[in-house]
């Protein structure tokens, strides 16, 4: 008789921690191949735990992108600590993300000390942005002091913007989960829906086009969405901002800056959806929504979803 395939198939979680701006999003968008997380050189740019899942013929990873692990300034970043922290107690394997090109700081301490106490699985050191350093030698004495402080399962260098082979890193994540068969579907990437993809997608044109003119007081909700006869899908959303010379901004002279935001936003949700959009937006000034815990909750920046 023939020899069956024996291979056994693992899944489990991953959570993705590291100081804001580390690279976790741009990294988990590489390793699953699909724009899932956004992106932004502004730190603290992902909120929400975002799933997003990679099946390979051996297993199924599904990374858990979290918001960065900082202290928090308000209500907004409280929750975003809380979420964190969650996804660390909770999965089968963590890679910390660190940006390898910049001097260490209090926020990888803090995220040791929250690894050393609350984390049981374990934990893979990812140094990260190495395409920024000429000499590749002062890695060494960084590894050094970090396997120095903990534990780490395995220690791994890469450029989450530039590499184009993550293998490594994939068969040791692979090495450390479960066997157990997929828990989603093998085509789906992330759990999001796309009612928040979409308003994702906005956001993100917002932080890219607005630089620091208008910070973090911008929130994005999709108040409508449904696919017209012709397949067109209409979209309309809501920007909130905290002080009318915010709204302002992103209005631009003559409206100019909303329609860059619009356009850029309507190509993404366009390959996103795979349909033709109409995206229709509008900017609401709701002062210090981030300090308020309903404004967070209607938001969906707060209770059940960013909890899991
Ligand atoms: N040169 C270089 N830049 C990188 C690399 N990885 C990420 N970046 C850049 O670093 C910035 C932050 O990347 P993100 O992936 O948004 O970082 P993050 O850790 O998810 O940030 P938060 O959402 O704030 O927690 C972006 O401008 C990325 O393009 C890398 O390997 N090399």
């Amino acid at each position: 008789m023939e020899e069956k395939n024996t291979q056994q198939h693992h899944s489990g979680f991953v959570a993705v921690v590291g100081r804001p701006n580390a690279g976790k999003s741009t990294l988990v968008n590489h390793l699953v191949g699909e724009k899932v997380a956004i992106i932004s050189d502004r730190p603290q740019t992902t909120r929400n735990r975002i799933l997003s899942i990679l099946s390979t013929e051996e297993a199924q990873m599904v990374f858990l992108d979290t918001p960065g692990l900082h202290k928090p300034q308000d209500k907004l970043g409280e929750h975003m600590v809380q979420a964190a922290l969650n996804a660390i107690k909770e999965v089968d394997v963590v890679l910390f993300v660190v940006d390898a090109s910049e001097k260490r700081g209090k926020g990888e301490q803090v995220i040791l000390e929250r690894l050393k106490e609350e984390c049981h699985a374990p934990v893979i050191l990812v140094l990260n942005k190495i395409d920024r350093l000429p000499d590749k030698a002062v890695l060494l004495p960084i590894i050094d002091k970090f396997r120095k402080e903990y534990p780490f399962r395995s220690v791994l260098t890469l450029s989450a913007l530039e590499d184009e082979d993550f293998s490594p890193l994939l068969q040791e994540i692979v090495r450390c989960l479960p066997e157990g068969p997929s828990f989603y579907p093998e085509d789906m990437y992330t759990d999001q829906p796309e009612r928040v993809m979409a308003a994702e997608i906005v956001r993100e044109k917002i932080l890219q086009l607005t630089r620091d003119e208008v910070p973090h007081a911008v929130a994005v909700q999709v108040q409508e969405m449904k696919t017209r006869p012709n397949n067109l899908v209409y979209v309309r959303a809501d920007i909130y901002v905290e002080r009318d010379s915010q709204k302002a901004i992103l209005i631009g002279a003559k409206g100019k800056m909303l329609k860059e935001i619009s356009q850029r936003a309507r190509e993404d949700m366009e390959a996103f959806l795979g349909n033709r959009v109409y995206l229709e937006l509008w900017v609401k000034v709701r002062p210090k929504w981030r300090e308020k815990e309903g404004d967070l909750k209607r938001l969906g920046l707060a209770g059940e979803r960013s909890q899991y």
